[in-house]
């Protein structure tokens, strides 16, 4: 089973770029920065990597961010995680960027934009993986700023597909955002959002109703309300859940317990992906792994969330179609 995760074509459409900045590359980073980082050892870091919830893990993930400075320093993460994609078979990837992290701290967006889109032009062509980025708001901030962000992307339009929201969910409703999302989708960009990670079903219908969403990112509490399941499926829209950022945010107590069988029982298009992946423990393999063990998925199973993640990519029709029948001979010869 291993090896057949191993090589299974994949796409993941849930990864926050900052949250894919493992460790050593931090420390190599901070130090030809000159900018101190509060630990001395990976092992260090490795203890402060226990969290309660959402926002213990988000105070981290702001500070580890905070090395990032340079456009270099944005192409060499970036092009980290696409190596790591080329050696799970991740062949295509929506990499989501929190621009605010870095603007409120002096960076230029074009900076940040720059890096991390010529890593994804240089991964496609030397590792065969393709990618197309989500720009996310942080949803503790006005929508007053996200307005600012929506502004100052407008320049690197091509460059961006889609727009997200994240950071801490609890008290900041999508209908914060409604005004944005409007402008946003009027300008080209396709709306997801989180919602339904640590806040309820309500969250879930006003990312849906108000903000117009085409994915949900986590969606998990999408399972209180039976009304919202069968309007999510009426949609066709799919959820991008994270296996180990559940267990790791305690969102989930234990993967034996996590929902995503039912999921996919009650007839909901679900995807595996890893989130942070630096963060939580592992990459999206070993989401597709320890899912599998915990709940005794089938390779058949795999097969149909691995289906799914190219049918609910963003790709245009004709490489989605080239992606799943790569999937399905692979499917066909290893079964
Ligand atoms: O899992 C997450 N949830 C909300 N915001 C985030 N920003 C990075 N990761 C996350
Ligand atoms: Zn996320």
């Amino acid at each position: 089973m291993k090896t057949f995760i191993e090589n299974l074509p994949k796409a993941e459409l849930h990864l926050h770029i900052e949250g894919s900045f493992e460790p050593a590359l931090m420390f190599e980073i901070a130090k030809r920065n000159n900018i101190k980082i509060p630990y001395n050892s990976v092992e260090e870091i490795e203890e402060a990597y226990k969290f309660d919830c959402l926002q213990d893990f988000l105070d981290i993930y702001y500070q580890g961010a905070g090395v990032l400075t340079t456009e270099q320093d944005f192409y060499d993460l970036t092009y980290s995680y696409l190596q790591k994609c080329a050696n799970q078979n991740v062949r295509h990837t929506e990499i989501m960027f929190d621009p605010q992290t870095h603007t409120e701290r002096g960076i230029s967006f074009e900076t940040v934009i720059n890096g991390i889109s010529k890593a994804c032009d240089d991964a496609k062509e030397k590792l065969n993986v393709t990618s197309l980025l989500i720009m996310s708001y942080l949803r503790h901030l006005s929508e007053e700023e996200a307005f600012k962000t929506l502004e100052q992307s407008l320049p690197f339009k091509h460059k961006i597909t889609a727009v997200g929201l994240d950071s801490s969910e609890k008290g900041n409703p999508p209908s914060k955002f409604k005004n944005v999302y409007k402008a946003s989708i009027k300008e080209g960009y396709i709306p997801v959002a989180h919602a339904g990670e640590e806040g309820s079903a309500d969250y879930v219908w006003e990312a849906i109703d108000l903000l117009g969403i085409k994915r949900i990112d986590h969606g998990n509490n999408s399972l209180q309300d039976d009304k919202l399941i069968a309007e999510i499926i009426k949609r066709d829209m799919a959820l991008t859940v994270c296996p180990l950022s559940n267990t790791a945010l305690q969102v989930v107590d234990d993967l034996k317990n996590h929902p995503l069988k039912k999921m996919i029982d009650l007839g909901l298009k679900v995807t595996i992906n890893s989130d942070d992946p630096a963060y939580f423990g592992g990459q999206v393999n070993k989401n597709y792994s320890d899912i599998q063990k915990a709940l005794n998925l089938t390779k058949k199973d795999l097969y149909l969330l691995a289906k799914n993640s190219f049918q609910y990519s963003f790709l245009d029709e004709n490489s989605k179609k080239n992606y799943i029948k790569e999937l399905d001979n692979y499917y066909l010869n290893n079964a």
